[in-house]
């Protein structure tokens, strides 16, 4: 589905993120886990298109997208969802997801043709207050209509940039439900997320990304073992540990 070979990119001239290599399979849920400042969201932005690749490629179904602007990369399939959620605060619900479904139609062969109903019914607080503007919903609700916004654009691919962090438990729980929810269909999910126990749960396999570069891979098998918790502490508080 999508994967970055010797993938380096930054901001400027300074490179933040070093020759990542990624794999997200067909279906597949992965996590990129990672302490502040590790890289996350530059590898999100570059995924998307939203910075300039320095070096390497990223390629989806095998096509290489580097040079594609990020409304071609959400036609192919990509969907992201960025920390900040990026709604249009002032307009409706309604509206906001309108405005994504009207994009969603361009992809006419898409293999994941979430309908506005079947959108709504992952997120039954939204029955009733379609016309309420968006700024006034509470974190967790802005959340979640970035997610139902991002699904209507009918991706293949749907990237969350650290979808619990600031929430409360109850609302990470309606999260995680609703991505469990899209494993099973069989979307790939690419999960950034700084909460170990989400991304075990939420994630067939994680990458950890320590000051721009991979320095482990996690199976399903792996996250509970002595080792990966050394692994994830040296990438959590640096080496003192
Ligand atoms: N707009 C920017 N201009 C310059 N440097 C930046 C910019 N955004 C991030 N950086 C730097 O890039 C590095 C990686 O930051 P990034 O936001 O990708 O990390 P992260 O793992 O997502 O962290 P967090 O969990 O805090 O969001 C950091 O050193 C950060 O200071």
């Amino acid at each position: 589905m999508l994967a970055t070979r010797r993938l380096t990119a930054g901001y400027g001239t300074v490179p933040v993120l070093f020759d990542v290599d990624l794999d997200v399979g067909d279906g597949e849920s992965v996590a990129i886990v990672g302490a502040n400042g590790a890289g996350k969201s530059t590898l999100v932005r570059t995924i998307c298109g939203l910075l300039r690749v320095m070096g390497g490629e990223i390629t989806k179904d095998g096509r290489a997208i580097q040079s594609e602007p990020p409304y071609r990369r959400a036609e192919l399939g990509i969907a992201v969802v960025l920390e900040g959620r990026h709604l249009f605060d002032e307009l409706s619900l309604e509206s906001n997801l309108r405005i994504a479904e009207a994009q969603g139609r361009k992809r006419r062969e898409a293999r994941f043709d979430f309908r506005f109903d079947e959108v709504l019914e992952l997120f039954p607080f939204m029955k009733g207050r379609m016309s309420a503007p968006v700024g006034v919903f509470s974190g967790g609700e802005q959340q979640m209509v970035a997610v139902a916004r991002a699904l209507l654009l009918k991706p293949e691919l749907l990237i969350l940039d650290e979808p619990s962090t600031g929430l409360a438990p109850k609302v990470v729980r309606e999260i995680v439900g609703v991505i469990q929810a899209l494993r099973k269909k069989g979307m790939s999910l690419l999960l950034i997320e700084q909460h170990i126990a989400v991304a075990a749960e939420c994630s067939d396999r994680a990458y950890v990304l320590s000051l721009g570069k991979v320095v482990q891979q996690l199976d399903q098998h792996s996250w509970h073992l002595p080792s990966t918790t050394d692994a994830l502490a040296r990438a959590y508080l640096g080496n003192r540990t």
